[in-house]
C-alpha cells in the first residue's frame, strides 16, 4: 500500500468524486458509514454516549456524519462544534441534516467551557489532513481539557488533531492523544513515526473505495507493506527442490553469556527455510549450540569466550553477523578485518557487530547491499541524535544512497529504507516483541531470506513483515507480556501458512 503526503490524499479525494460520478457529500458519508461500523463492534452503541467534537472543515464535517449515524444507531449523542462564520459546504450540509434530531449541537470556541462525562466517548472531528500549520496556543486550554479529563476513550476521526500528516510535528505542539484514530483509505506518514506514540495508541486503516486507477498512477517513495505485498514475493519450494536451493548460511556471533542469542537466530534460520545453517561462535558456545539445535552445524574460533578470528565466508550464500558478539577490541579488530576482506559479500549486519563500526567508523567498509539492522540506541551510535523521527529517516535515508546498503530501523512499525530511497513502513508486530532477542530472530530470518536468493531490500521487507507475523500469531495463544523471543521461532511456520492463504 502506498503512502500519499496530505496533498496527493486531497488530489485522491477530488480524482475519486469526478470518476465515481458521486459527490464528495457522498463520499463523506461513505468514508463515516466505515468509522460507524468500527465503533458498531467496539461499544454497544445502546448503553454508550459520544460527545462528537466538530471543527469547521471536512473533518468536521464527518464528526457531524457520524452524530447522525450514530443516534439513528440509538447511540446518545452530544455535539460541539467550532464557532465560525463560514463552514465547509459539506460541513454545513450536515449541520442542516442534524436539526430535527434531537441532538444537541453547541457551538463552542477556545474560551468556551467544555462539559463530558466519565463514560462518554470523545470523539476528535476537529482537524484532519487539512491542517496546514500546528495549533495556535489558544486551542491548548481546550485540548487539555480533551486529553485530561476523565472519559470512556478517545477516538480520532483520520487524523489526531493537531498532528501533521506528513512533516513534522514539534514536540511541544498540541495534539489530540487518541486511543484509536480512524485514518482514511491510506495511512499518513505521521501516524506511523514514534513521535506520535502519544497520539496513536491504536491505528486502523479503512478502505473508503478512493479511486485505485488514481493510486495506482500516483508516484510514491514510502510504502505501508501488508500481507499482499509479501504474498507476491515469498518463494516457495518444488517437487525436486534440494537443500541447496534454499540456500547454504552462517551465522557468525557468540561470546560467554551471549550464546543464546545465536541459537535463537540459528533456530529461526532453520525455521525461514535455509537448506543448512552453520554458527560461528566462540569455543565456549559449541556444547550449548550442539544441544540446542541439531539441525544447525557448528563451527569454532581459537578464542574461548569471544571470537578472535572470524571464519572464511566464500561457501556460503549468506552471512549474518553480531548476534551476542560482545565488545572485546579483538573482536572488533578481526569484524574490520573481515569487512575489509569480504567486499563482495551481502552481509546482515546486527547489534555488536553494528556498535563496533561505530566505534570503529568503519560505515564505509560495510559491503554493498548488505542489511543492517539497527534499534534506536544502535542507530544513534551509529548516525548520531536526529531532531525528530522525519529528520532521521532523511538522515538514513541519505547514508543508505550513500553506502549502498539496507537499512532496517526496528520499531513498532519497522522501517526499511533502500538506496534508491524508497521506504517501507511494516504493519505486523506487537508490543509483546519488545523483549530481549527477538532481534536476534530477525536477523537469522532475513539472513535466512538473503540465501534463499532474495534480493537485500526483499528479504529485508519480507524477513520483517515474516517476524512481526509470527510475534502477530503467538499472542493468539499467549499474553504479549509472556511472549518471549522463541516463541517467534515456533511460529514462522504458521506465519508463512497465513501468508499464503
Ligand atoms: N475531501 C473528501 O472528499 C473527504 C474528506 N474527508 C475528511 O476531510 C478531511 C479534510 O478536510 P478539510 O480539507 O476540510 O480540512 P480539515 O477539516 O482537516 O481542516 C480544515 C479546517 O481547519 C482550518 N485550519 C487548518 N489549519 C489550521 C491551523 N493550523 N489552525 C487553525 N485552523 C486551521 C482550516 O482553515 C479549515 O477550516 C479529512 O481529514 C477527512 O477527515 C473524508 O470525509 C473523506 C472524504
Ligand atoms: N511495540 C512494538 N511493536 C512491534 N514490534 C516491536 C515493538 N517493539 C519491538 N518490536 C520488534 O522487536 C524486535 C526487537 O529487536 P531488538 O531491540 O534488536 O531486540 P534484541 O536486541 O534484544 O534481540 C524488533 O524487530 C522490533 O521491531
Ligand atoms: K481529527
Amino acid at each position: 500500500m502506498k503512502i500519499f503526503n496530505a496533498a496527493q490524499i486531497q488530489a485522491l479525494d477530488k480524482e475519486t468524486v469526478s470518476n465515481q460520478y458521486i459527490s464528495s457529500f457522498k463520499l463523506m458519508e461513505r468514508a463515516t458509514t466505515k468509522v460507524f461500523e468500527k465503533l458498531q463492534t467496539r461499544y454497544k452503541l445502546y448503553q454508550t454516549s459520544f460527545v462528537i467534537f466538530c471543527g469547521t472543515g471536512n473533518n468536521g464535517g464527518d464528526g457531524l456524519t457520524l452524530a447522525r449515524l450514530l443516534k439513528e444507531g440509538g447511540a446518545m449523542v452530544k455535539v460541539f462544534l467550532v464557532q465560525t462564520k463560514k463552514y465547509s459546504p459539506d460541513n454545513a450540509q450536515n449541520q442542516d441534516l442534524l436539526e430535527d434530531r434531537d441532538i444537541n449541537v453547541e457551538k463552542f470556541n477556545t474560551k468556551s467551557k467544555l462539559k463530558v462525562k466519565k463514560d462518554d466517548v470523545i470523539v476528535d472531528a476537529l482537524f484532519g489532513i487539512g491542517l496546514h500549520s500546528p495549533l495556535d496556543e489558544e486551542w491548548r486550554p481546550i485540548f487539555d481539557f480533551l486529553n485530561e479529563t476523565p472519559c470512556l476513550e478517545r477516538v480520532s476521526i483520520d487524523m489526531p488533531s493537531g498532528l501533521l500528516a506528513d512533516v513534522t510535528t514539534p514536540i511541544e505542539a498540541i495534539v489530540f492523544k487518541a486511543d484509536v484514530v480512524y485514518t482514511f483509505q491510506l495511512p499518513k506518514t505521521a501516524l506511523l513515526l514514534s513521535d506520535a506514540k502519544e497520539y496513536v495508541k491504536e491505528l486502523e486503516i479503512l478502505d473508503i473505495g478512493l479511486d485505485l486507477d488514481y493510486i495506482e498512477s500516483t508516484k510514491s517513495d514510502a510504502y505501508f507493506v501488508e500481507q499482499e505485498k509479501v504474498r507476491n514475493l515469498v518463494k516457495s519450494g518444488t517437487k525436486f527442490s534440494s537443500k541447496d536451493d534454499f540456500g547454504r548460511v552462517i551465522l557468525i556471533g557468540g561470546s560467554k553469556g551471549k550464546i543464546g542469542a545465536m541459537t535463537l537466530a540459528s533456530k529461526a534460520a532453520m525455521n525461514t527455510g535455509s537448506g543448512i545453517v552453520t554458527t560461528y561462535v566462540p569455543n565456549c558456545g559449541y556444547t550449548i549450540l550442539q544441544t540446542a539445535i541439531p539441525e544447525v552445524m557448528c563451527d569454532t574460533c581459537a578464542g574461548e569466550d569471544y571470537i578472535k578470528v572470524f571464519p572464511s565466508v566464500e561457501h556460503y550464500d549468506a552471512v549474518g553477523v553480531g548476534c551476542g558478539l560482545g565488545l572485546h577490541k579483538d573482536t572488533a579488530t578481526a569484524l574490520v578485518t573481515f569487512l575489509k576482506d569480504n567486499k563482495d559479500k551481502k552481509l546482515v549486519i546486527d547489534a555488536d557487530a553494528l556498535n563496533i563500526i561505530s566505534e570503529q567508523k568503519c560505515l564505509d567498509k560495510v559491503p554493498v547491499e548488505s542489511i543492517l539492522t539497527p534499534h534506536e540506541k544502535e542507530l544513534k551510535r551509529l548516525i548520531g541524535e536526529w531532531d525528530n523521527d522525519f529528520d532521521k529517516i532523511d538522515k538514513v535515508k541519505q547514508l543508505a544512497k550513500k553506502h549502498n546498503v539496507i537499512f532496517v530501523l526496528k520499531g513498532a512499525h519497522t522501517i526499511t529504507i533502500a538506496p534508491d530511497e524508497t521506504i517501507y513502513f511494516n504493519s505486523s508486530g506487537n508490543w509483546g516483541m519488545a523483549t530481549a532477542g527477538v532481534g536476534d530472530t530477525l536477523t537469522g530470518m532475513i539472513t535466512s531470506l538473503l540465501g534463499q536468493g532474495y534480493t537485500s531490500k526483499e528479504a529485508a521487507i519480507v524477513g520483517v513483515y515474516l517476524h512481526g507475523l509470527a510475534g502477530d500469531i503467538a499472542i493468539e495463544n499467549i499474553h504479549p507480556h509472556s511472549l518471549v523471543a522463541s516463541d517467534l521461532g515456533k511460529n514462522i511456520s504458521s506465519a508463512y501458512n497465513q501468508i499464503a492463504l
